[in-house]
């Protein structure tokens, strides 16, 4: 079920690779990450199908684009979020390249009562039973990277209980996406291979897919920085997903109510 890395390109296929192998060591050292039992985590389809836009706020420290964004301290950045009105959070756990951590979503999902995202570049099965057990309610599946091992990889979620939002960035990953069954599609703004930033891209390729007759749940990913810019995503899109610019701005609970009106 590992996907064939060697075909992704870019910065992209640089991160994946080096998290396989990080997984790959953790299995073989036998690291399990078990935190206490929690209550079952909530639903981050039910947070996106609230009325209007939802915003799933991020807790990102850096990325290969930006570099350092800001050193947070992830309880005290989600707890804000929430307070601000974010209905989701999205919980970069890559080390390498985003310096995030398992420890920052077990954090965040006992500091608060909303959906957590375990952002990281899903490449390997064993990743999705790691979100589960962390108390993510979600995972990251990013079609660049798992090819047409997405439908297998949405299946185990499935089967392991925790929901799926599957990433795409250009029309033939939509086609990957709704073909595999995704209930939850991101369209990311960023092409993760070149890291160049179109806003034009989610608006685009939402409407492809709603012509498509895809009535699941849309959310628009990266580079949102102002209420404005997310006019275009009204009636289209069930959710934003904003990392840097709220992360950035030091006062988070004042930085995602002003984005949200
Ligand atoms: O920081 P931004 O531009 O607001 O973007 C947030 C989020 O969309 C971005 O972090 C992201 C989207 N898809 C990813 C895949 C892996 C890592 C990160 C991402």
């Amino acid at each position: 079920m590992i996907p064939d890395l060697g075909r992704v390109p870019g910065v992209l296929g640089e991160i994946a690779r080096r998290r396989l192998a990080d997984v790959l060591r953790g299995l073989e050292a036998g690291e399990a990450p078990e935190p206490e039992a929690l209550p079952p985590a909530p639903s981050f389809r039910a947070a996106l199908e609230a009325p209007g836009l939802s915003l799933i706020a991020e807790v990102k420290r850096k990325s290969p684009s930006q570099g350092d964004i800001a050193p947070l301290d992830a309880t005290k950045v989600a707890q804000a979020y929430a307070q601000g009105g974010a209905r989701a959070i999205s919980v970069l756990t890559e080390p390498h390249y985003f310096a995030g951590s398992d420890e920052d979503l077990i954090r965040v999902r006992r500091a608060v009562g909303l959906p957590v995202l375990r952002k990281d570049f899903t490449v390997h099965p064993a990743q999705v039973r790691q979100a589960r057990r962390l108390g993510a309610s979600a995972v990251l599946l990013i079609v660049a990277v798992l090819g047409e091992r997405t439908g297998a990889y949405l299946e185990l979620a499935r089967k392991e209980g925790v929901e799926a939002l599957v990433e795409v960035h250009d029309a033939r990953e939509l086609e990957i996406a709704l073909e595999a069954g995704a209930g939850i599609v991101g369209i990311n703004n960023r092409d993760l291979t070149t890291l160049e930033v179109n806003l034009d891209t989610a608006p685009r390729l939402g409407r492809l897919a709603r012509g498509r007759g895809f009535d699941g749940v849309l959310v628009a990913e990266s580079g949102y920085a102002r209420a404005e810019e997310l006019r275009s995503l009204k009636g289209l899109f069930d959710g934003v997903l904003v990392g840097t610019s709220l992360a950035r701005s030091g006062r988070w609970r004042e930085a995602v109510a002003a984005l949200l009106g």
